[in-house]
């Protein structure tokens, strides 16, 4: 899950993006990346590691202009060391266009031959963000009329891109010398915000992944972009918007809920937070019914991402919530690390037990979702090593059971803990006395609930039922495939991808 920001002002913006990406760090750790529009040029710096890591004087120094977009990258496709897959990305024809882009495509290959074949491009890495660029800047490239790029003409390319590209993506991007343009696939899985603020007498926009990006700026919350909507703010502050795609249906990721977005932000018109609230009642409500005798003296969250559900489940069952793990606070997030030996090593770095909240204690620990099972593994570990007589564990998602193919490093049945295991045998594996999890129902109306004209969401980790219609059998077998012949991270997957590509298409 990337973090994208974009941003159209009256004055410089270099520090307002590099302040902006700080915040949106927790959705990637491996890279990130400022592109600045000067008049008709564009001025770049990208990098691997941390935000804070990337960025020195001196390049800030040279991110001059009051127009930018900005990234964090957590890769998806392509690999996690290849600094050349870090966004934004660069294409000079037409124009001269940059992009950042969060999701993840289902049809990289495809596009990648069409590309290849027909439109005479050349993709250089094997990022599907490339891809994405490419095909926007061909559909550019067809409706430019002389010299001159009119607002139709960004409408018309980007409701092209809609019927070329299929899966997630949440997308800034910049057109040299005109503006600045935002869109959301047709089912706007991955979040995108629009927020104003009235600076020397004009109206800026800004666009973020989150909506406490705004916050943090002196934004505030205008709306979200619309799933299948293309907005363009010219680098003189005119907005405009039209709806693109055709069929457009919301169904945002329900795991931004769970794990991904910050609990202060609101995606979609729901607070994050409060969603994460409701999750603890209902889990709570689970918990009842699963284990009737409640012989549970303490609840303990797993920091960081669960402690609003466990905090709100602990009230529902009237129990003691107790902050029994301290967390490192220099220790980033395991999950978005790449390569399991590395996460498996950071939860024992990240996490260390309070040993007086475990001794002689039935403990309920509370995370908000199990996927690898490398948290779970260790700290029921790390329980029973303090003390605690009996160790449940709660889950405020269901089990993960499929692949995601949208923007989450989630892509093969083998890793994921609950595959073709019960639950009895998922808390064996973790060595738990039981495992509860959330019901997907459950789930789906925490979310619900707090904003009510939400009705349909990206549920394909819990249920197998992927929304862009495009994903079967084969698919996820070929990623599968693919993973199983290399070593771990998406590279080897997309590596493999690619040759299909040749075999089929090229050769
Ligand atoms: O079953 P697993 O594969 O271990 O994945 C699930 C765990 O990973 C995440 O924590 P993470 O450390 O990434 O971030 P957090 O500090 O925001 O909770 C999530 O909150 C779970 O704790
Ligand atoms: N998680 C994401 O949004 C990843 C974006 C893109 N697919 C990449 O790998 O760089
Ligand atoms: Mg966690």
């Amino acid at each position: 899950m990337c973090g994208i920001l974009g941003v159209v002002a009256s004055s410089p913006v270099n520090q307002l993006l590099y302040d902006g990406l700080q915040v949106l760090q927790h959705r990637g750790q491996d890279a990130a990346g400022i592109a600045t529009a000067n008049g008709k040029t564009f001025h770049m710096h990208k990098g691997s590691g941390l935000v804070r890591d990337v960025f020195r004087t001196r390049n800030m120094r040279s991110l001059s202009g009051h127009a930018g977009i900005a990234h964090v990258r957590y890769p998806t496709a392509g690999s996690a060391d290849n600094l050349a897959e870090a966004q934004p990305f660069y294409v000079n024809s037409p124009f001269g266009v940059v992009l950042a882009h969060n999701g993840n495509l289902t049809n990289t290959e495809e596009l990648k031959a069409e590309m290849y074949r027909h439109d005479l491009r050349h993709i250089n890495t094997n990022s599907d963000s490339e891809v994405l660029l490419n095909v926007f800047a061909h559909e550019l490239a067809n409706r430019v009329e002389g010299f001159e790029l009119s607002v139709d003409a960004v409408f018309e390319a980007i409701a092209a891109v809609h019927r070329r590209v299929k899966g997630a993506y949440a997308v800034v991007a910049m057109i040299a010398g005109y503006g600045l343009v935002a869109f959301r696939d047709p089912n706007g899985i991955r979040p995108l915000v629009i927020g104003t603020c009235e600076q020397n007498g004009q109206t800026e926009y800004m666009f973020a992944s989150e909506s406490v990006a705004l916050d943090c700026s002196g934004y505030s919350l205008l709306r979200d972009v619309e799933p299948g909507e293309c907005v363009y703010v010219s680098f003189e502050g005119d907005f405009h918007s039209k709806m693109v795609a055709e069929g457009a249906q919301h169904a945002p990721c329900l795991f931004e809920y769970v794990y991904f977005a910050r609990p202060d932000s609101v995606i979609d018109g729901a607070s994050v937070y409060q969603a994460r609230l409701v999750m603890g009642d209902m889990l709570a409500d689970k918990v009842r019914r699963v284990l009737p005798e409640l012989d549970i003296d303490v609840v303990v969250p797993i920091p960081d991402t669960s402690r609003p559900s466990a905090l709100q489940l602990a009230v529902s069952l009237n129990l003691p919530y107790r902050e029994g793990f301290i967390k490192n606070r220099y220790i980033g997030r395991t999950f978005i690390m790449p390569g399991q030996g590395v996460r498996k090593k950071s939860v024992r770095q990240k996490l260390n037990p309070v040993g007086c909240e475990f001794r002689d204690r039935n403990v309920l620990l509370v995370d908000d979702s199990i996927v690898r099972g490398t948290t779970s593994r260790e700290i029921v570990q790390m329980a029973r090593d303090a003390g605690a007589k009996k160790v449940y564990f709660a889950s405020a998602a269901p089990a993960v059971r499929f692949p995601n193919v949208y923007g989450i490093d989630m892509p093969t049945r083998a890793e994921l803990l609950a595959t073709g295991r019960s639950e009895a045998e998922i808390a064996h594996e973790i060595g738990a006395d039981a495992v509860i999890y959330q019901d997907l129902e459950a789930l789906e109306e925490a979310v619900h609930s707090v904003n009510p004209k939400l009705k349909h969401f990206e549920t394909s980790c819990f249920s197998g039922i992927y929304v862009t219609g495009d994903i079967d059998d084969a698919f996820l077998d070929r990623v599968e495939s693919a993973r199983k012949k290399g070593s771990e991270g998406p590279e080897a997957q997309m590596l493999d991808l690619n040759l299909n590509v040749a075999e089929q298409n090229l050769i």
